[in-house]
């Protein structure tokens, strides 16, 4: 049986995808976490833990130094929110270019006999602009910001994307119409509006600020629906109160945000819909049972991909560090303990491998001394055995 933990509110459906093999927050000692976006960096793992799944993309809640050395794969879900997002910003693009939260604030404020004459005085105080014509810069071109970059573009927008990192299989769902700019300061200086979808690590901290802001046409409509710290909030209300940005609107609140016209924070629900939700948690829940019942890896954040059709009976995954000779060593342990290899795979991420190895024999009562051995070996973080 496997335990599963979950933290925040995962959807239904997919808790519903694991079947009587798995129990669901039965036990601390789980060998799964599902999780969205809990802050994991000040919680110790247990032992049993070998698997965090992100239903979502934003993974800088975990702590991924550490999972990898207590032998934790992690993923994320890619793809699965990109579409809530993108709607959500293609309504922010609406709303600040026709002045919608002023006017409605306006219009619930506004009663009384005379009310149709002192409409059609005021409404002049929101009129507003088109998105047509009008140039949006797109940073970051992944899951998201693709999905934004193509409905500007079919609003007839002029769309410009950066993505120093853009992969070759992101490039694919891009439009053509899209222009790609070489620099962000490129993709920023003609920008009537700059919405930002990349991930937050240390070098997208702070990627959208006084000098970003600077570079920036005056009037321009800034989104940060990525995550908090990526523009710098301090910069941002200095370019408002200068007036040269018009909007700045977020899903990540902080307090010199605070009342302000021109500013709109949302509570974080880029990735919320029903849909949403569903499918990050469906993800990751197959994820979950990919990993936990045959050690293959897919879209992990922390571990190499490494995918082999589990057909032999035994299985035997190792984490460990990628320097020489680890292999070699698992070998020599394998073979000292009599056991015959029937294939073996490698894969390597940065300084972290991943090794499978199948067995057609595995005598039941060498489990634990077989794992035992292994993890002796200096440089393995974590090793299981698996059957059919
Ligand atoms: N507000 C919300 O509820 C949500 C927020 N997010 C945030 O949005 C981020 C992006 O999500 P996805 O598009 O699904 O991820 P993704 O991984 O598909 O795309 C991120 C893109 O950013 C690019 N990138 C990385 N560093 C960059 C840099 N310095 N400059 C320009 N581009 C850079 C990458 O090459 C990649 O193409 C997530 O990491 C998460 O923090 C995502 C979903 C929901
Ligand atoms: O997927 C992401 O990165 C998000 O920010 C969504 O977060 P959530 O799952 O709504 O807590």
């Amino acid at each position: 049986m496997y335990q599963i933990k979950t933290y925040n509110a995962i959807a239904q459906a997919g808790l519903d995808q694991f079947n009587d093999q798995y129990q669901i927050n039965k036990t601390n000692d789980a060998d799964a976490y599902l999780i969205r976006s809990v802050n994991l960096h000040d919680e110790s793992f247990p032992k049993s833990l070998k698997i965090i799944a992100r239903a979502g993309a934003g993974f800088n809640n975990i702590p991924l130094d550490r999972a990898t050395k207590d032998g934790i794969a992690v993923f994320n879900t890619p793809g699965s929110n990109a579409n809530a997002v993108k709607e959500l910003i293609i309504s922010l693009l609406v709303a600040s270019s026709r002045n919608l939260f002023d006017a409605a604030a306006y219009s619930a404020h506004n009663s009384g006999a005379d009310i149709s004459l002192r409409t059609e005085h005021d409404k002049t105080k929101f009129k507003g602009s088109e998105l047509t014509g009008k140039t949006l810069a797109v940073v970051g071109v992944g899951h998201v910001g693709s999905l934004v970059a193509n409905a500007a573009s079919a609003l007839g927008m002029n769309v410009i994307g950066y993505d120093p990192y853009l992969s070759s299989d992101a490039a694919w769902h891009i439009s053509t119409t899209i222009t790609r700019a070489r620099t962000l300061d490129e993709a920023l200086k003609d920008a009537d509006y700059v919405t930002v979808h990349v991930p937050k690590n240390e070098e997208t901290t702070g990627l959208i600020g006084k000098e970003q802001l600077a570079v920036m046409k005056d009037g321009v409509h800034l989104f940060n629906y990525s995550r908090g710290g990526i523009v710098n909030n301090q910069a941002a209300v200095e370019a408002l109160d200068a007036h040269h940005l018009q909007t700045y609107m977020t899903d990540f609140g902080e307090d010199i945000l605070l009342n302000r016209d021109d500013v709109v924070v949302t509570p974080h629900i880029g990735g919320s819909t029903d849909e949403a939700e569903v499918n990050g948690a469906t993800q990751g829940a197959h994820t979950i049972m990919t990993y936990l019942e045959t050690g293959n890896i897919q879209n992990s954040v922390n571990l190499p991909n490494l995918q082999v059709p589990f057909q032999a009976p035994y299985r035997i995954t190792l984490i460990h560090k990628n320097i020489p000779n680890m292999v070699g060593q698992i070998a020599t342990a394998l073979a000292n303990a009599g056991i015959n290899i029937e294939s073996m795979s490698n894969a390597a991420r940065k300084d972290v491998a991943y090794t499978m190895i199948d067995l057609d024999n595995l005598k039941n009562e060498e489990d634990n001394k077989l794992i035992d051995t292994l993890s002796k070996i200096d440089a393995v973080f974590r090793v299981r055995v698996l059957k059919h």
